[in-house]
């Protein structure tokens, strides 16, 4: 019999009950005795709800009070010194995910310690801990969580498939502790695999029959030490215990790569959401025995799976390996779809159309038993959901919500010129100077300026229909106007709005636009306890008015410097939703390039003289191997000049990028063609700069002066060695001064002694270069 299987669950639970809990016990509110009952409580919860979907083998271990990476750290004692005096494990836990800082008591010391380092987990938005690992590093199994997850659900009869993390992708993503000499992490590899040989036999004892062995990094390019480091620990891990190792990979494609664990487990698992293709080529490599786990119902998106798209390949797979060796699964782990539709009343009655293709977590697991029950008793057995589900794809396909003949039509028809500026650089540099005449070494900002209780509440107001539009709309202008005279006061060149009537850089042009939806409860963990509701991108996208010409004119009207018109760009406004599965990504990249252009076309004619797009997740779209980063670079950057180049030479087009490393796209960065550019730079100087000794970047360009995640108020010398290091490396005609992103976690004081401190900074060089 096939067996309908889960890798993983949302463990926030279905309104972020977790994430309350969590936070009560660090506000002290709730006890450890609260805190661990609570996560039990939503564990049993949830597999009970998974067991009432169908789901046979149903993950435990899977559940992390912050993160499963950093669990798999504390399970092996691979905690770093600066933890180690910390007493109470759990305190000690939380110490190494978010830092903890707690006054001198009578009996304890006071404890001052910054959090671990976070990383993203592949191509996710979801953030993990990275393990640091010392060249002597001891492990030892201490009270491994998933064991006590596995004996928590059989004694509730539940018996689950416990889930472990992977030496190989245990060690190799993480990094030699601070301050320890630069090492390859793999070289612990003999250290820690009697641990998991440990591990496992403890799991198998407890009456484990599958452990699923996680190790995505399987599906990136790997270099030989890291095969060979593959090849090493299964042949160890072969046969360690009772029970069978399910080695899963997912988000992307397997490949070769498939030959370094091959015969030395007892089934791996495909993501076939992703690459559906893989499924022919594994098939002959498998040995007899081996079990294939088919991720075919997508676990990174929230729309209904096509159950008849599913069952043409699982058939296949049967057909080859008869039914006692094939899982049928979600392609990844549920933990990055949000809980369940039940949560989406809202939804639900206003838009009864999208809501009827929507699937999250709960309804995943429904549609994975649907295809086992079709594998095993044959399509006709569930008649009645293929046909329900065959009907609501195909009202997603007809649907006038999803298509707007218009928008395709000029998609299709866009003409090469449009994505060119009407004349290279130089050029419009020229124009520009004459009409901006701006000093040397110009000062702007990013873009948003301090969100203050004041703006959250009165939009909380507004939304509740508390105060009218016209009194919201005042109140914004006098945010506005008090952002203007603030930068008129501080000496700044190049003046912004402010954004106080935004809320998120993606949701707010999301409402501006046909095509996207808001959920009520579509939550994702993006680390720790936060989480993100990211909007949804349903149907074809076109400006629903004009977005932001109104707050930009009256911004300009209050000043005689340029004011910046702000939007967020193609990629960002996509890479921070839940798209679509329906078109090809590029198309929908076009889409909103479209709308945007329209936007900073109209901007222009309005008398705006510089006008931002920010691209800030263009580097964290890069697709996971290299030999696909060509094509998505192409479209993306295309993208981005789509939406820019419909201006005159003398309308000076800006971008902006955070989180650093891009050494790797310093092509594509350059071939964006953005007159100036505002990167961030502040945590990375050298390796940032290090490039211009290379390759020579001709546009103008702001490198952050100073790192805005922090209140610290960086001092005009920091911020002159700073600049005269930039100096070194950058022509100076091209350097702009500026901070390294948008103010709006920042509180007015800081910003204020900030912001004085570099405008000081470049008038001190202009000086030097007048004298
Ligand atoms: C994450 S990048 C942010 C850019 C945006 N314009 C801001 O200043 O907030
Ligand atoms: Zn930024």
């Amino acid at each position: 019999m096939v067996s309908a299987t889960n890798l993983g669950f949302p463990y926030v639970g279905a309104k972020r009950e977790l994430k309350k809990v969590v936070e009560s016990f660090w506000s002290g509110k709730a006890s450890e005795a609260d805190l661990v009952s609570g996560a039990g409580k939503l564990q049993e919860l949830h597999w009970k709800v998974q067991q009432e979907q169908g789901i046979e083998q149903i993950p435990s271990g899977d559940f992390t009070l912050y993160d499963r990476v950093l669990d798999t750290a504390c399970n092996f004692g691979v905690i770093p010194q600066r933890y180690q005096h910390i007493q109470n494990p759990l305190e000690q836990y939380f110490a190494m995910g978010r830092g903890l800082q707690k006054a001198a008591t009578e009996t304890s010391e006071k404890v001052d310690v910054p959090a671990m380092e976070m990383k993203k987990w592949f191509d996710t938005n979801y953030h993990f801990i990275v393990p640091e690992f010392e060249p002597t590093q001891k492990f030892e199994l201490k009270a491994p969580r998933v064991l006590e997850q596995f004996k928590h659900a059989k004694s509730l009869g539940i018996k689950t498939r416990p889930v472990v993390l992977g030496p190989v992708s245990f060690l190799h993503l993480g990094k030699p502790a601070k301050g320890a000499d630069a090492f390859n992490t793999l070289e612990l590899l003999p250290k820690v695999l009697p641990l998991y040989t440990e591990l496992f036999k403890q799991l198998a004892a407890a009456g484990a029959e599958w452990i699923q062995v996680d190790e995505p990094i399987l599906i990136l390019d790997l270099d030989s030490e890291v095969k060979l480091a593959f090849e090493k620990a299964y042949k160890t891990l072969k046969g360690a215990s009772q029970a069978k190792t399910l080695l899963t990979t997912y988000f992307g494609r397997l490949d070769n790569n498939i030959y370094v664990v091959k015969d030395n487990v007892d089934g791996i698992h495909l993501d076939l959401a992703r690459n559906p293709e893989q499924l022919e080529a594994v098939l002959p490599i498998l040995n007899d025995k081996q079990v294939l786990s088919l991720g075919l119902v997508d676990g990174r998106n929230i729309w209904k799976d096509d159950l008849n798209k599913s069952l043409d390949l699982a058939e296949k797979a049967v057909k080859a390996l008869g039914s006692e060796r094939v899982f049928v699964a979600p392609s990844c782990s549920l933990a990055h779809s949000p809980y369940s539709t039940a949560f989406e009343k809202k939804i639900k009655s206003e838009n009864p159309e999208l809501f009827s293709w929507l699937s999250y977590s709960v309804e995943k697991c429904a549609e994975v038993s649907t295809i086992a029950k079709a594998l095993n008793g044959g399509r006709a057995s569930v008649q009645a959901e293929l046909d329900a589900n065959a009907a609501d794809l195909e009202s997603r396909r007809t649907s006038k919500q999803t298509t707007n003949p218009e928008v395709r039509e000029r998609v299709a028809q866009v003409p090469a010129k449009d994505y060119k500026r009407a004349s290279p650089f130089p050029h419009r540099r020229d124009a520009q100077v004459k009409k901006l005449n701006l000093p040397l070494f110009p000062t702007t900002t990013i873009g948003s300026f301090p969100q203050t209780k004041d703006i959250r509440v009165a939009r909380q107001k507004h939304n509740k229909g508390e105060i009218s539009d016209a009194e919201y709309d005042q109140f914004i202008k006098e945010e506005m106007k008090r952002v203007v005279e603030f930068q008129e006061k501080v000496g700044l060149d190049v003046f912004v709005h402010g954004e106080p009537e935004r809320n998120d850089m993606v949701e707010h042009f999301g409402h501006l636009l046909h095509g996207y939806g808001f959920t009520e409860n579509g939550w994702v963990v993006s680390y720790g306890s936060r989480c993100v509701k990211p909007p949804v991108i349903y149907g074809d996208v076109s400006r629903r008015c004009p977005m932001t010409i109104d707050e930009i004119v009256y911004a300009q009207s209050l000043t005689k410097k340029p004011m910046k018109g702000m939007l967020t760009g193609p990629v960002t406004m996509m890479k921070w939703s839940f798209i679509r599965n329906d078109i090809p990504a590029k198309d929908l990249c076009t889409q909103i390039a479209l709308a945007l252009r329209d936007e900073v076309v109209d901007l222009e004619t309005a008398g705006i003289p510089c006008i931002q797009v920010d691209e800030p997740a263009i580097r964290e779209g890069l697709p996971l191997r290299r030999q696909d980063w060509d094509a998505y670079l192409e479209w993306s950057v295309g993208a981005f000049r789509l939406s820019t180049s419909g201006v005159r030479d003398d309308t000076q087009i800006h971008t902006h990028m955070c989180y650093s490393d891009f050494n790797d796209i310093f092509d594509a960065i350059q071939a964006l063609d953005a007159d100036v550019i505002t990167i961030e730079n502040s945590k990375s100087d050298e390796k940032l700069l290090k490039i211009f000794e290379r390759k020579q970047y001709t546009n103008e360009i702001g490198p952050g002066l100073y790192d805005i995640h922090s209140p610290r108020v960086p001092s005009v010398e920091e911020m002159k060695t700073r600049f005269g290091d930039m100096l070194k490396y950058l022509p100076k005609h091209l350097l702009w001064a500026n901070p390294d992103c948008g103010l709006k976690s920042r509180g007015w004081p800081e910003v204020e002694a900030a912001l004085i401190n570099m405008v000081e900074v470049a008038k001190h060089f202009r000086d030097q270069e007048s004298a």
